[in-house]
């Protein structure tokens, strides 16, 4: 059974940060938290974890409302990392697996280990603040790991790492994930999200705008789109084709959103007759996309952030979209 929040609402003050959520995260499956800056995934994770306490509603796990002995049990990487400076890296990893309950031999060999798996094996003696910013996220997510919490909540875990530990991380909670573990964690990178995980959970103004199977997601959105490089210096032939919109244009590739009825060959078969088309293929809508749908361009990731916390301007959100196909 799932880890859920139920209809959380959370305020700083005055200002709206969740406005009735709710959340279910499976036990096996990878879940990706996104949103744009401002859009509530730190609070609700904080809420999540116990560190607030929502105005509103409540968090489950397996059904039942979970309390801090319960919380005791799970990992968690906050935003705001907890590395004790002048720690040796190996007597941090050891001492968080004790604060867990492990026994010192137990804790020594989890940390060896977790240490060896996230590329830190020769550092065991370093201080922890004379790391790099990687490592130290390395790090802490190694005391986030340390006595093998069968729930595993990460705010931003892949901010900051290279492309080699961005790997091997996804290796390592794809791997918590099969054996059972239920893991959510949130992201600003949505290709990564997009290639690792199984659900999403997409947050904007402190509401759900999008959830579920991110493959039944992008198959529900807007339909297939025809991807071409196509020498033709302009897109008039494309009028042919109503509801056929260019949906991206990036050096000689254009994406075409190809409407519900249309054959994509027969779009393709225009765009052939305009120019010399080198190479074409058919996709789903990326995660990139579905975010830009649900939240708006202004308020993609790498675009400047949008006014904080807002809700329309007209007071309303985005209606609710979920897929629960089955698995
Ligand atoms: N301590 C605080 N006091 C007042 N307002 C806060 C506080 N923390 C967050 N907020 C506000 O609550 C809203 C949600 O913030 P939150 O940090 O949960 O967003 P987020 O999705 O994690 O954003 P980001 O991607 O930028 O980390 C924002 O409007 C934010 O300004």
């Amino acid at each position: 059974m799932a880890l859920e929040a139920r209809d959380v609402a959370y305020s700083y003050g005055d200002r709206v940060a969740l406005d009735g959520v709710d959340v279910e995260v499976a036990p096996g499956v990878l879940t990706g938290l996104l949103g744009p800056n401002g859009a509530g995934k730190t609070t609700l994770m904080r809420i999540m974890l116990g560190v607030l306490t929502p105005d509103r509603g409540e968090v489950l796990l397996r059904g039942v409302p979970v309390d801090s002995e319960a919380r005791q049990h799970w990992g968690y990487m906050p935003q705001e990392r907890g590395l004790y400076p002048g720690m040796q890296v190996g007597d941090q990893v050891v001492y968080f697996g004790r604060l867990h309950g492990l026994t010192r031999a137990d804790a020594h060999a989890r940390a060896r280990q977790l240490l060896s798996e996230l590329g830190l094996e020769d550092r065991w003696e370093q201080r922890t603040d004379k790391l790099s910013g990687g490592l130290q996220q390395r790090l802490q997510l190694a005391t986030a790991l340390v006595h093998q919490p069968e729930v595993i909540v990460l705010d931003e875990p892949f901010a900051g790492l290279d492309p080699v530990a961005v790997a091997e991380l996804s290796d390592s909670l794809r791997e918590r994930a099969r054996s059972g573990c239920t893991v959510l964690f949130s992201s600003h990178q949505l290709d990564l999200v997009q290639n690792l995980c199984e659900d999403i959970v997409m947050v904007n103004a402190g509401r759900i705008v999008l959830r579920g199977p991110l493959a039944s997601l992008r198959a529900a959105s807007t339909g297939v789109q025809l991807r071409l490089n196509v020498h033709a210096p302009d897109r008039r032939w494309l009028a042919h084709f109503p509801g056929a919109a260019v949906v991206s244009e990036e050096a000689d590739e254009v994406r075409i959103a190809i409407p519900r009825g249309t054959d994509p060959l027969s779009v393709l078969d225009g765009a052939r007759a305009a120019g010399r088309v080198d190479d074409f293929g058919l996709d789903l809508p990326s995660l990139s996309q579905l975010f830009l749908e649900s939240v708006g361009p202004a308020k993609a990731p790498g675009t400047p952030d949008a006014p904080d916390g807002s809700a329309r301007s007209d007071g309303s959100s985005r209606s609710d979209t979920t897929a629960r196909g089955s698995r």
